[in-house]
């Protein structure tokens, strides 16, 4: 395995119209699969979009050392922009030329050799994200960050999804996926971040992070995670009179809130009264 990490985030914080999204994170992402996970608005997209460069942070600083090639990041975001009228094979070819790839291969690999000639605006929301995953990895991109690859698909195309994702995952080559699927996670994440309320909550070996919480599954750890924290925030407002917010359920079925519909200057309500808990600056390193 190479000594340096493929990418790091040293101490960044993102806000939104001031508030911290993201607060003081520091990570290393090395090859393999990254998987990040947290409840609704937690921050997952967030982290991916800064992991690309599609959003900088406000502060801290992303750098990616083990990040080479002529395709060094691949991205899919949240809602992918294909542009109507052409086939997915066209529209998989216009960016495979520009990196010296086979579309026909990129569109086996996901699962959609026999909708190559279908318009994309003809393809179901599950087969869009499909081509979405393709183009993400086309020219064999050292970092891969997919933003709820297994969204909307049904039960065959989400583990199809997630298995070509972790399939690119090798010594070189870090695959990081944000999802609330933790049932593909256990099957497939080597590592797990956890973020909740702008920090990061628990990141690490999936084997060591269980082992600590003494749990079974990544399920597990979600619940023991985010049901500490919601005691330790319970206990802070007991102390401070307040009321705590009460967050202790698992947001993993509450669907796929997109929370990335706004330019960067667009202000958010503010969340001021959350008790901060963040454990931040957990790093795998
Ligand atoms: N461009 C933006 N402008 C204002 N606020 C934003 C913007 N992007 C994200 N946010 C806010 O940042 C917070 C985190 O959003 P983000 O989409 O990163 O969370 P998430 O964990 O991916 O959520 P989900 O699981 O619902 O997809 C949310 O409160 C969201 O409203």
């Amino acid at each position: 395995m190479p000594d340096e990490p493929v990418s790091t985030l040293s101490d960044v914080t993102r806000t939104y119209g001031g508030v911290p999204v993201l607060d003081s994170i520091s990570l290393a992402i090395d090859p393999g699969v990254t998987a990040v996970i947290g409840p609704n608005g937690s921050g997952k997209s967030t982290l991916l979009r800064l992991l690309v460069g599609a959003t900088a942070p406000t502060t801290g600083e992303v750098r990616h050392p083990g990040a080479t090639g002529p395709k060094p990041i691949g991205y899919l975001p949240q809602r992918v922009p294909f542009r109507d009228g052409f086939t997915a094979r066209e529209t998989l070819a216009f960016y495979a030329r520009l990196v010296g790839d086979d579309p026909d291969a990129a569109l086996e690999q996901v699962g959609l050799a026999d909708a190559g000639d279908r318009r994309v605006e003809a393809l179901s929301g599950g087969m869009r994200r499909l081509l979405g995953i393709a183009q993400a990895v086309l020219g064999d991109p050292t970092l891969v960050a997919l933003d709820e690859p297994a969204s909307g698909l049904d039960p065959g195309m989400r583990e199809r999804a997630f298995r070509a994702a972790a399939e690119r995952a090798d010594r070189d080559t870090a695959v990081v996926i944000s999802s609330h699927a933790l049932d593909l996670v256990d099957d497939h994440a080597d590592r797990v971040v956890l973020l909740r309320r702008g920090g990061v909550a628990a990141a690490g070996p999936v084997g060591r992070l269980l082992d600590d919480h003494a749990v079974d599954d990544v399920s597990g750890l979600y619940r023991a995670v985010t049901a500490a924290e919601a005691r330790t925030g319970a206990e802070r407002s007991d102390e401070e009179g307040g009321d705590g917010d009460g967050d202790t359920g698992s947001d993993e079925e509450g669907g796929d809130g997109d929370g990335d519909t706004g330019s960067d200057e667009e202000e958010r309500d503010g969340d001021d009264a959350e008790p901060d808990v963040h454990v931040t600056g957990v790093s795998e390193r």
